[in-house]
């Protein structure tokens, strides 16, 4: 606290070359100074994994991880903190996994001196709905899962009341753009009071990826299921690729950031779910409904042609295609499709991999737009954003 305010009392241009190291001796202090903070987390796949493999390396902290969920097994030792072992340990528990009990596990942690994070790394519409018991309870929820936040409009309404009542805090930066500062960014626009004219960009990593490489300008190139199955391969994707190419994946995106930005903004329309959103699905009808990924993938080559005749069409207009989302603040309209770019936009020269670009169109930015851009997918950015999140708390 002391260092806070002494460093904020300095002149600017010294701050400048002397706030890096004070910050981080004032993060290594407040972390070794901080009371006990209880980590349970609940998914273990891609982001999980590495997100626990990243907390672990966090030296002189407060975190003591103490939970672990997966869909076949959990366990729970608040005596004795899981370390770098934690993935044998979970595989070797008997315990089959119980959210009811491990809510009454984790509050009765919660204390006026220790407190307790619950990370949801699933993509579970039901780990979702336990957002405001866990909430109302104190305990805190760190996540990249989208569902709560995109989802019905009345389980959003009660996570923030039951934040705003006192209880925990929710915190959600990776929802959007993984790790990029994309939803703390809004949030410190409105909170600010700026005023949001429109949030426009490509939003999806594994949209990103898939058009970065399947349409570069020229008339022809790799197929399409090829591109989508590298994507997989990479961890970019939702567990089934088709919640990625339905447009679902960025139409909640956009439903997050425009619940946000809608309070500073008359004309955006109250979403009931992210469904509202004007949606352009790139899924073939024949493939809609198709219930494994695996499956998904098996099939999609029998639509290449489909695809490479769009590439070829954009190529002839000197265009190329990029997926992208809109939240419209003035026309009240929020809405993702597939849509042409000129060869020499931002969007077809700047992307490349898994790349987000989020551009704000604000009143204070004016022609200028706040750009936000880098890698949008993948474990190790989402579970550095989830583990941000969590620094938060401290
Ligand atoms: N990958 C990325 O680049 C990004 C991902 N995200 C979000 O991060 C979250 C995790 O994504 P990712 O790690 O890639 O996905 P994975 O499929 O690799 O991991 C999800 C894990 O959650 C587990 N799970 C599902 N339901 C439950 C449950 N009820 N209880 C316990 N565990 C459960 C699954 O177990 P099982 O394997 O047994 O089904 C799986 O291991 C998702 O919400 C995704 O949208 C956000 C930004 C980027
Ligand atoms: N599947 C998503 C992962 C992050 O939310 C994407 O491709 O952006
Ligand atoms: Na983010």
């Amino acid at each position: 606290m002391a260092i806070a305010s002494f460093l904020t009392r300095l002149p600017s241009a010294l701050t400048a070359s002397v706030r890096p190291s004070l910050g981080r001796l004032l993060l290594h202090t407040t972390m070794a100074s901080s009371p006990k903070i209880y980590v349970a987390v609940v998914g273990v796949g891609l982001v999980g994994s590495e997100f626990i493999n990243q907390l672990l390396t966090i030296r002189s902290s407060p975190f003591h991880l103490v939970s672990l969920t997966s869909t076949t097994r959990t366990l729970f030792n608040h005596a004795q903190p899981l370390s770098a072992s934690w993935k044998s340990d979970l595989a070797s528990s008997a315990d089959r996994p119980d959210l009811a009990k491990l809510t009454q596990q984790l509050s009765a942690l919660v204390s006026p001196t220790q407190k307790v994070a619950l990370i949801d790394n699933t993509s579970s519409e039901d780990v979702a709905a336990l957002y405001p018991t866990w909430l109302k309870a104190g305990i805190s929820v760190v996540t990249p899962n989208k569902k709560a936040f995109s989802g019905d409009i009345a389980l959003y309404e009660e996570i923030v009341a039951a934040s705003a009542s006192g209880g925990g805090k929710f915190l959600n930066e990776a929802t959007v753009g993984a790790g990029l500062p994309v939803v703390g960014t809004l949030k410190d626009l409105v909170a600010t009071g700026d005023k949001i004219v429109k949030i426009e960009g490509v939003f999806s990593g594994t949209m990103s990826y898939i058009f970065n490489e399947f349409s570069t300008g020229q008339p022809d190139g790799p197929a399409f299921s090829s591109v989508v199955k590298i994507a997989r391969d990479k961890g970019y994707t939702e567990p089934h690729p088709a919640d990625d190419l339905n447009g679902a994946d960025v139409a909640r995106k956009l439903t997050i950031l425009s619940r946000i930005a809608s309070s500073s903004s008359s004309s955006l329309p109250r979403l009931q779910s992210y469904a509202a959103v004007d949606t352009a699905s790139l899924i073939p009808p024949a493939l809609e409904n198709i219930s494994t990924g695996d499956e998904f993938l098996a099939r999609l080559p029998e639509h290449d042609a489909h695809f490479a005749s769009l590439r070829a069409e954009a190529a002839a207009a000197g265009a190329v295609l990029r997926f992208v989302g809109v939240v419209d603040a003035v026309n009240g309209r929020v809405r993702a499709a597939l849509e042409r770019y000129p060869t020499t936009h931002p969007f077809s020269t700047s992307l490349g991999g898994s790349d987000n670009i989020i551009m704000f169109h604000t009143e204070r930015y004016g022609a200028r737009p706040l750009i936000v851009q880098g890698a949008g997918a993948g474990a190790a950015v989402t579970a550095m954003g989830v583990l941000g999140d969590l620094l938060r708390l401290v």
